[in-house]
């Protein structure tokens, strides 16, 4: 078995790990029909992901007729208890990703999930889904406390922290996984694949896959 090329791996979850796109517009159209407002097509709440649940909301309200933080405090625990309900209707790891993970594991690398997801959802999805154990370490974005979130590097530090030490990589799909890694000191990857609001080459990031048939012949190379 070849020598594992990272002693971390980290991994993002929505857009990266996880295709929760179509499970999060339903929650997000399920608050926008109780304010009578028109519904979002994936593909417009998609740029809107990154930045946890409260601001992909507000994206939603500005995308539909605006909306002061008043009205985004009134709507979120409606679209928050219809997410907590549908968490896993749609919501898959994307192709070859299981695969990926596998294979860097029996080179003995650790997994760790780093997501801006509150951990309520992350851990139940990744549940759901029969991915838990497959991770050193998942943290949320409520995990560390207020600001310890990506961008900040301090989820990163903690993962590194949390998975026993050594040299880590982080693989997401948004600018706040690239800055929070290359904050942190760790090489990003960027997936083509996942939530992007712009050209993947945007994010500048120290390499990108289009695949996770690619990702361990990228690690290895970086
Ligand atoms: O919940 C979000 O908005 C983003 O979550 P992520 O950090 O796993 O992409
Ligand atoms: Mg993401």
């Amino acid at each position: 078995m070849q020598q594992p090329c990272f002693d971390i791996v980290g991994f993002d979850l929505d857009g990266t790990l996880i295709d929760t796109s179509a499970d999060l517009t339903a929650a997000v159209n399920h608050a926008l029909d109780r304010l009578g407002r028109p519904r979002l097509d994936v593909r417009q709440v998609i740029p809107m992901i990154g930045l946890g649940g409260r601001h992909m909301m507000g994206q939603a309200l500005a995308a539909t007729g605006g909306g002061d933080d008043a009205l985004l405090d009134t709507v979120m625990p409606t679209m928050l208890d219809y997410y907590a309900g549908h968490l896993c209707v749609a919501s898959r790891p994307f192709a070859d990703c299981l695969a990926a993970l596998d294979t860097l594991a029996a080179q003995g690398t650790r997994l760790a999930v780093v997501t801006n997801k509150r951990e309520s959802f992350a851990l139940p999805l990744l549940e759901a889904l029969g991915m838990t154990s497959r991770f050193a370490c998942i943290i949320g974005g409520d995990t560390l406390g207020p600001g310890k979130t990506k961008p900040s590097p301090e989820p990163i530090l903690a993962m590194i922290d949390r998975c026993g030490g050594g040299r880590a990589a982080f693989v997401g799909d948004s600018i706040y996984d690239v800055r929070a890694a290359q904050a942190a000191g760790v090489p990003a990857v960027a997936v083509s694949f996942g939530f992007l609001a712009g050209p993947v080459g945007d994010l500048r990031a120290d390499a990108v896959i289009d695949r996770y048939d690619q990702l361990i012949p990228t690690l290895d190379r970086l």
